[in-house]
């Protein structure tokens, strides 16, 4: 029997309103994530991955449409049931480490609490990440002792890494994890966040980072809050058009058509696009 996916999205809408406005941030995503893979986010600078990010891992609720995660509805959960599903079954990445950091704790103490909450108790789950394994993981074993004041960004962010590893959650949600790190630091994370994939979690990734899109087995590209296009392992990259039918073109393509207007033919298994005749 099949598992039920981890992630279930329709037509998720994510408005930010501020002083300024409203920003659409995304305009109805479509997407279903399953247990067991590795999905990375891809797109420009404010194309709506944190925004997306924050949704998934229940830190967010949507402004419209349908989030399911590991069961629960986000829009209709509680503030106690949603905090209780992160800490027990969600790891989260964010996309600056410090945020997620507290000042007293050292990195030791971090990722016993992780263990805590995630009742990992600093066992091993035997897929070698409990709380004092994940340290070693991430290449952090001998900065145990040390407090974030201590650490640079780059081991901050490996820090944030080891506490969303903790207890290998079902699903571990990354926002631009490789940022702040070398390629050595890189390549150790990557390996982590697939070691948990192929041990059964559903880790969703987003990142502009070639070293990590390169190791999608699922990219999909985001662009102006809508899910543009998606590439599973070595197959076609295909667009994806959402539950109001709406397909999104990419930029290079869209330059034919300057009206922002087409005519939608279809021929046998073709459906062919094509610019409307100018009017005289
Ligand atoms: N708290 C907020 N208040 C107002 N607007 C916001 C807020 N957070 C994000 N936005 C806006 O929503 C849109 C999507 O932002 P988001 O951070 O999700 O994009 P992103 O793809 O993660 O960008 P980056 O790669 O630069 O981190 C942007 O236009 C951004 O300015």
């Amino acid at each position: 029997m099949r598992a039920e996916p981890v992630v279930v999205a329709s037509d998720l809408t994510r408005v930010h309103r501020s002083a300024t406005g409203e920003t659409y941030a995304l305009r109805g995503v479509d997407l279903t994530v399953e247990a067991g893979t590795l999905t990375v986010v891809a797109g420009p600078s404010g194309s709506g991955k944190s925004s997306l990010l924050s949704l998934l891992s229940a830190r967010e609720r949507p402004s419209a449409g349908v989030l399911e995660v590991l069961g629960s509805d986000v829009a209709g959960a509680s503030a106690g049931a949603l905090r209780r599903l992160r800490h027990r079954r969600i790891g989260y990445v964010p996309q600056r480490a410090s945020a997620g950091l507290f000042p007293h704790l050292t990195a030791a103490d971090h990722v016993r609490q992780v263990a805590g909450w995630r009742r990992a108790g600093g066992e091993s789950d035997g897929s070698g990440l409990g709380a004092e394994d994940v340290l070693a993981f991430v290449g952090l074993a001998g900065r145990a002792d040390h407090r974030p004041a201590t650490m640079s960004g780059g081991e901050q962010q490996r820090l944030a890494v080891a506490m969303a590893l903790v207890g290998r959650p079902a699903l571990l949600v990354a926002d631009e994890p490789t940022a702040e790190l070398d390629h050595r630091n890189a390549d150790r994370v990557l390996d982590a966040l697939a070691a948990v994939a192929t041990a059964g979690s559903a880790v969703v990734v987003s990142s502009h980072d070639a070293r990590v899109t390169e190791r999608a087995e699922r990219l999909l590209r985001l662009h102006d809050g809508v899910l543009s296009s998606e590439t599973e392992g070595a197959r076609e990259t295909v667009a994806v058009i959402d539950s109001a039918g709406r397909l999104q073109l990419p930029p290079a393509l869209l330059e034919r058509f300057p009206s922002r207007r087409v005519v939608v033919e279809t021929d046998g298994d073709h459906v062919r696009l094509r610019a409307p005749e100018e009017r005289s």
